[in-house]
């Protein structure tokens, strides 16, 4: 729609459809269309009070919108509750980090999987559903020490024999996922630390860790980069990048601009709530009216 190199027809993922939200006389969302298509990194990017995060809300359920509707894999999104979106497919991570302070980095990925967890209440109380394991899901036998190493043997022998719950199968699934994830944002070296004791970029890293884990269509990102230094700021941008190889639609909002360019694909431009321009970073920096609101210049004097 917008770069006329793209010739081949691209998957929409989202739609952003004539939306407008009011709180009360401040209108912060003004007729707002765009689309996010698949397996991109966009930006959303905008002076402040532009409406990026009204914006982000509008998609994610936080705010319904006054008018207007915004669809996701061809489902309306607006009116459902966040916990449902978040289920349709869509993660967040917030401005202001939202981890459990008092969990390990480790238990806060896993509140994420745990979304994903099949097993009934009922089922995970009383472990009815055993299965048989497959090899590699078999408790492991290494211990040299003679009488923990026999209990080890016991217990696979055991597995073997009476099969193991669901439940417990999906409970070291969801923990060799989370420590994947861990390892893919780069901190699973504190994977047992508390949430709070971690280092800032640690935590934010871990935020990104915990949505990825829902294993959503679309991540979003609000600010990952506020109050990162600018070698934080490349290992992020290397980040988002990993995330989009791995074959996830990336929405970033961000003030840094240098960041936004140099991750994106493609960039949409609010002010006071419209649009304003919409196009690959190079068009979009080069656009007077981009420029304007930037710099609170008027268009014809950039
Ligand atoms: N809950 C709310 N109640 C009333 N007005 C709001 C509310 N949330 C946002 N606004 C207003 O809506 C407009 C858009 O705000 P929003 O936070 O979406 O902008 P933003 O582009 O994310 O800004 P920033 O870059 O500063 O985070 C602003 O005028 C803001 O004051």
């Amino acid at each position: 729609m917008t770069s006329p190199e793209d010739a081949a027809p691209r998957e929409v993922l989202l739609e952003v459809d004539q939306v407008t939200l009011r709180f009360g006389g401040v209108v912060a969302l003004d007729n707002l269309s765009f689309q996010i298509y698949k397996g991109e990194i966009i930006g959303l990017i905008g002076p402040n009070g532009a409406g990026k995060t009204t914006c982000f809300n509008a998609m994610t359920g936080v705010y319904r919108p006054t008018s207007g509707e915004v669809r996701f894999d061809g489902e309306q999104v607006s009116g459902r509750k966040p916990h449902r979106i978040n289920r349709m497919g869509i993660a967040r991570t917030f401005q202001n980090i939202r981890l459990f302070p008092e969990m390990t980095a480790l238990e806060n990925v896993l509140v994420g999987a745990d979304s994903r967890h099949h097993t009934s209440v009922i089922g995970a109380l009383f472990r009815l559903y055993r299965v048989k394991p497959k090899p590699e899901e078999l408790p492991v036998v290494d211990s040299t020490n003679g009488l923990l190493r026999f209990w080890q043997q016991v217990r696979r022998s055991s597995a073997q024999v009476f099969g193991i719950s669901r439940h417990t199968l999906e409970e070291r699934a969801g923990e060799r996922k989370a420590l994947e994830l861990l390892r893919f944002v780069g901190i699973a070296d504190r994977a047992n630390d508390l949430a709070r004791n971690l280092p800032y970029g640690y935590q934010r890293r871990l935020e990104i860790a915990r949505a990825l884990a829902t294993e959503p269509k679309l991540l979003c990102l609000d600010e990952p980069a506020a109050g990162f230094n600018p070698a934080e700021k490349e290992e992020l941008l290397d980040l988002i990048r990993k995330i989009r190889d791995r074959g996830f639609t990336v929405l970033l909002i961000e003030h840094d601009m240098r960041l936004v360019m140099g991750v994106t694909d493609r960039i949409v431009v609010l002010e006071f709530g419209k649009k304003i321009a919409e196009g690959s970073p190079a068009e979009v920096r080069d656009n007077p009216k981009v420029i304007a609101a930037y710099l609170g210049e008027p268009a014809d004097a950039a």
